[in-house]
């Protein structure tokens, strides 16, 4: 092991956007050695030949996964692969000392029946059990203690933050909650398809799957934890121009009294200690650019008074905080790393 690298890691999907991204963050970590990373129809091949980005940067070479060879070599396993694979090969990896952090939603949720309604029956049941919702800010202490972790879709990273201490507090009403979001196209993966061509979404962008995304359960299950009691959102995602980004805004009723700047307060309080997120300054709004490749969520609040509502504002960067960011800031809580290791470049201003 190079010195100073003391935890040893593999990426399993590193040819998907997730994945390189995990691969970007990791080999810059100032304490994890990237020992493999997996691919089926790139086996054999150079992950520099997948992403010329890396040429002259990272050497490794993809390989076939192999559960056996990864636990003998590797502390903790990334798995950036499509939904409904990481239930059948994390058991995989049972017995060995090696941690698992999904980017699937295979190990996300508690209520396997919500799980199933969106996705399909769960063939690891026990293990769904033992894992943690990993959004960092609000579960930090069970993801220390945790083997497996579930992080969270991009959506309800960027949604859930905000509206938690609201929530929490009971400061609005767990009816009626709204959410907006719009993604960049990198949210939907490398594969093909049609929606994702250049023409099909440049100079205009649109809504998909009101009220019918998947991530809406994961949210509700979230919410409801928070608020002691069941909560049912509205959530409409879009599809925007852009190759990563993603913006949310959410709107609530307000259930006490409550102006803008009190609104704030209650953020700034909630997220003093979250390196990674931030609360705009009191004029201000989060945007996009802002966050771009950085590990950051950028939020802000607004008392609609006179229709009596909350409106929370937040950005992320799909990819990092949305994914391979918050996957390494788990690992980095897991392992009793300082949280911010190997996620701490300074922002583009531009
Ligand atoms: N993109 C995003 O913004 C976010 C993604 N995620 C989650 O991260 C995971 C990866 O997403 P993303 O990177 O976008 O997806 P991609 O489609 O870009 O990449 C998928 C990866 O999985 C591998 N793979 C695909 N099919 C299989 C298979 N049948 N068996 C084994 N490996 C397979 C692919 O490589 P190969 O085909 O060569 O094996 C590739 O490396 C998903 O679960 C996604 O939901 C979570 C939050 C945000
Ligand atoms: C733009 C776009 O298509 N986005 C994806 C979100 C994917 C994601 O990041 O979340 P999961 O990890 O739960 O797949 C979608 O709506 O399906």
């Amino acid at each position: 092991m190079t010195q100073g690298k003391t935890i040893a890691a593999a990426v399993v999907g590193a040819t998907g956007y997730a994945g390189a991204e995990l691969v970007r963050i990791l080999w810059d970590h100032p304490q994890v050695e990237l020992k493999a990373v997996t691919s089926r129809q790139y086996a054999g091949q150079a992950i520099a030949d997948v992403f010329p980005a890396f040429q002259g940067v990272v050497p490794l070479v993809c390989e076939e996964f192999n559960a056996q060879s990864l636990g003998e070599r590797v502390d903790v396993v990334f798995l950036a692969l499509p939904h409904k694979l990481p239930m059948a090969i994390a058991p995989q990896l049972e017995g060995t000392n090696t941690r698992i952090v999904d980017l699937s939603a295979d190990f996300r949720f508690n209520n396997q029946a919500a799980y199933e309604s969106v996705y399909q029956p769960h063939t690891s049941p026990e293990l769904m059990k033992k894992s943690v919702y990993g959004l960092c800010e609000l579960y930090r202490e069970e993801i220390a203690q945790a083997s497996i972790i579930g992080n969270p879709g991009c959506y309800p990273t960027c949604s859930l933050p905000p509206l938690a201490p609201f929530i929490q507090q009971g400061l609005i009403s767990t009816k009626g909650i709204v959410i907006d979001a719009k993604s960049g196209a990198s949210g939907a993966g490398r594969g093909l398809s049609l929606t994702t061509q250049y023409c099909e979404m440049t100079e205009g962008f649109s809504a998909y799957k009101a009220a019918a995304h998947r991530h809406c359960p994961e949210m509700e299950e979230i919410l409801s934890r928070e608020a002691g009691r069941d909560v049912k959102i509205t959530f409409v995602p879009h599809l925007v121009p852009m190759s990563r980004g993603m913006l949310a805004t959410s709107y609530s009723m307000l259930e006490k009294d409550l102006d803008t700047p009190a609104a704030l307060e209650i953020l700034r309080d909630f997220y003093k200690d979250a390196e990674f997120v931030k609360v705009c300054a009191d004029n201000a709004l989060p945007r996009t650019s802002h966050v771009r490749g950085t590990n950051y969520l950028h939020m802000a609040a607004r008392v609609d008074e006179h229709a009596n509502r909350l409106i929370l504002v937040s950005v992320i960067d799909n990819l990092v905080k949305g994914a391979a960011g918050q996957a390494v800031q788990n690992m980095n809580i897991m392992f009793g790393l300082a949280e911010g290791a190997g996620l701490k470049a300074v922002p583009y201003p531009v």
